[in-house]
């Protein structure tokens, strides 16, 4: 279980986090959704410990992750891997090399210098990156791949680091709808068949109310609500957004149990 306890986050005087409490069960696929500005990614870069914590605690399997430092430090940021919306690949490396980046806490730092890579770390990367039918682009650099391929080997590097949770920062902001899907398909698949828990950040309610299986909605720094999908009703939309419902409701997708869970293998086929 995840328990985020009071937590406040302050730049100088301002407050992006506001004394914000929840807590996630293990396995579940989290939507954290509200205006721009609400603070949705910085509560993510908290619980990784990307952002300072000014207040309040974040405990895991009753572990204080808020005094952790150095090594126990570094293997909670491999715990609760976290994805980026621009992607955070090394162009210039090819597509095995950032995978076996994710196995960084585990290998010594000569090894990864030299890239020395133990032979079952790139069998585990490989088997990731087929995991998302992208192990043919294993030898391309980085920088040649689409937005929708970067992403998908930047989950597969957060894959190899045997994450119990993952941490995703607008994971689709920069990609078209079918590579929308196809990368939210590819965290679906790891929170169902992995039973990673996703904590996944998204501007898009149409989006969050298809995969999550529980909404976090934030506005100004707080927590205005914490519930299903389905509890999440127009009026409740429109105080997230201060938009009109109908903007931001758009046409109700079904509920996630209604989601299919894409087999190992058909990503690509999405
Ligand atoms: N490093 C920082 N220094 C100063 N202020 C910051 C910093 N990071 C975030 N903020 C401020 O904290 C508030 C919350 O920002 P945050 O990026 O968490 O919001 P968000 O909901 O993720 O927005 P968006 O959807 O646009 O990414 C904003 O007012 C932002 O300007």
């Amino acid at each position: 279980m995840l328990v985020v306890e009071g937590l406040t986050c302050r730049f100088g005087t301002k407050a992006a986090i506001d004394n914000v409490t929840f807590s996630v069960t293990p396995g579940s696929f989290v939507g954290v959704i509200g205006r721009s500005g609400a603070g949705k990614s910085t509560l993510l870069r908290s619980i990784n410990r990307l952002n300072p914590v000014s207040d309040g605690r974040i405990l895991y399997k009753d572990i204080d992750v808020t005094t952790l430092r150095g090594r126990e430090l570094r293997q909670w940021r491999a715990r609760s891997a976290m994805i980026f919306q621009q992607f955070n690949l090394v162009g210039r490396l090819d597509v095995l090399s950032n995978v076996l980046m994710g196995r960084l806490a585990e290998v010594s730092s000569w090894r990864s210098l030299a890239q020395l890579w133990p032979a079952e770390d790139i069998a585990v990367a490989l088997s990731a990156l087929e995991q998302f039918d992208i192990a043919a682009l294993a030898a391309q650099r980085a920088d040649q791949l689409s937005g929708g391929q970067q992403q998908r080997v930047a989950i597969a590097r957060a894959l190899v680091q045997n994450p119990e949770i993952i941490l995703a920062d607008e994971p689709i902001a920069s990609l078209d709808p079918r590579n929308t899907k196809i990368v939210m398909d590819a965290l679906l698949r790891i929170n169902k068949h992995f039973g990673i828990t996703v904590i996944c950040n998204l501007h898009s309610l149409d989006l969050a109310r298809t995969y999550c299986d529980r909404l976090i909605g934030m506005a100004t720094g707080r927590l205005v609500f914490d519930d299903v999908p389905a509890a999440l009703t127009a009026q409740i939309a429109r105080e997230l957004y201060d938009l009109e419902a109908d903007e931001v409701m758009g046409t109700v997708p079904p509920p996630v149990s209604g989601t299919a869970i894409p087999a190992l293998g058909e990503v690509a086929a999405a």
